[in-house]
């Protein structure tokens, strides 16, 4: 029934809450919907193919060495050995590598610290019960405030970008390879209508329009927005989960060891990411067994058969949940205990009707294979470079419903 719901587009959209259309600009490609959603995201397919991600890598590894380092001296230095709850800076190491990611060295160290710091506040600013007017020093009123600096930071960093492009820089994140295929396409463009002939060799990768600054950094907001919340939820689980199984962690560390030949600073692409059963399992149990994003609201534009015997009503909100597909037992057996070896000699990779984690349908995880490389790139540096042990408490296991993709209005 979730994957109906999911794969309902004629009758469903997805749902926001009010605040989320001040935020991220009512103009916001994300809130498209229909044939305007399908061609714009085609446009922004480009930027998250292998051959992109791969260009991706090495300014993640470098947020991976710094932050690891740093997660060193606050256990060591800072907390003297003692256990320190870790999910605050899990957050902080995620906002980081999705800003370098999307921005590259064009984003000052402090401008990433801010919106690290003032990321909560969006989050806040978008609870389900928001007054429509924002007043200020509200929760709404310093949501604002805090996605209006990240959209200034973006725009500025959109702006740079187009600078150095211009002038046959080499990409090295999002930006740049959105921004070098804008440009490229318009000289593509301009030499067709002069007449000249353009061979295909000479298409740019992705045939874009021109872009806005605004416009960019708009739907790189969408991008920080989709993935902060679940990418840290899924990085926190990640480091429990490991700290509890030392033995699935060993497996990890000697492939990642052995993929490197033995250099822990050796840099890997994606080909060689995926080449590594034990990471990958991992990782996909992991987002199984505790999926980052458990219910997606969505609204019916018009009244919904979803059953034989029960219809929606126009306005309503269905809310699909990914966790029973993902741990229902005939794909999926002892669904409540983390098995990594199902992904390695069990059949978990043939359940494709179940697995939900990243959603399916038009609105889909756009970042779904970015996001997978990323946590076994991350797990796979941590199992190299740090030991950690997780001190259990009663909360350890709790799962705590605080967000949704999109949280949800009426
Ligand atoms: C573990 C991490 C992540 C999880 C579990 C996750 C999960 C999801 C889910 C469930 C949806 C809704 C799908 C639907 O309605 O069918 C979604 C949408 C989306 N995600 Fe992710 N996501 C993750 C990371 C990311 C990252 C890293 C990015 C971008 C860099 C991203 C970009 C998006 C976008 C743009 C959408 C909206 C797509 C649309 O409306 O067309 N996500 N994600």
């Amino acid at each position: 029934m979730a994957r109906k719901i999911f794969n309902s587009p004629s009758f469903v959209k997805p749902c926001v809450v009010d605040a989320a259309y001040k935020l991220l600009r009512p103009q916001n490609w994300v809130f498209l919907d229909g044939k305007a959603h399908v061609d714009y995201r085609k446009g922004l397919n480009g930027l998250f193919t292998r051959s992109a991600l791969n260009q991706y890598l090495p300014i993640q590894e470098e947020i991976y060495n710094e932050y690891f380092k740093k997660f060193v001296n606050i256990s060591q230095v800072e907390n003297k050995g003692e256990p320190v709850p870790f999910m605050p800076m899990f957050r902080e190491l995620q906002c980081a590598l999705s800003c370098r990611t999307f921005c590259g060295h064009y984003m000052t160290e402090e401008a990433i610290k801010q919106i690290c710091d003032d990321y909560y506040l969006i989050t806040a600013a978008l609870e389900l019960v928001n007054f429509p007017i924002i007043l200020p020093f509200t929760k709404s009123w310093y949501g604002k405030k805090s996605a209006d600096m990240v959209l200034a930071e973006f725009s500025k960093c959109a702006a740079k970008s187009k600078v150095r492009m211009a002038a046959g820089g080499k990409p090295d994140c999002i930006l740049d390879f959105w921004v070098q295929n804008i440009q490229a396409s318009t000289k593509y463009r301009e030499r067709q209508a002069a007449g000249e002939k353009v061979s295909d060799d000479e298409k740019p990768s992705m045939l874009l329009r021109e872009f806005t600054d605004f416009e960019i950094s708009m739907t790189l907001f969408t991008f920080l927005f989709a993935s902060q919340d679940a990418t840290s939820s899924a990085c926190t689980w990640l480091f429990q989960i490991m700290a509890d199984r030392p033995e699935i962690l060993d497996k990890v560390r000697e492939e990642n060891l052995a993929v490197r030949n033995g250099d822990i600073h050796a840099p890997i692409d994606l080909d060689q990411i995926e080449t590594m059963q034990w990471t990958r399992a991992v990782v996909k149990e992991t987002l199984r067994y505790r999926p980052p994003v458990i219910m997606v609201p969505y609204v019916a534009k018009k009244d919904f058969p979803i059953t034989d015997t029960y219809t929606a009503p126009k306005g309503s909100m269905v809310i699909p949940t990914t966790y029973l597909a993902l741990h229902d037992g005939e794909a999926y057996p002892e669904p409540e205990s983390f098995i990594p070896e199902r992904w390695i000699t069990g059949d978990a990779d043939k359940q494709t009707k179940n697995w939900l984690v990243f959603g399916t349908g038009p609105h889909h995880c756009l970042g779904q294979t970015y996001a997978q490389a990323n946590l076994m790139l991350m797990i796979g540096k941590a199992s190299m470079m740090l030991d950690w042990k997780h001190k259990v408490t009663d909360l350890s296991e709790e799962i705590k419903v605080f967000a949704t993709i999109f949280p949800m209005v009426s």
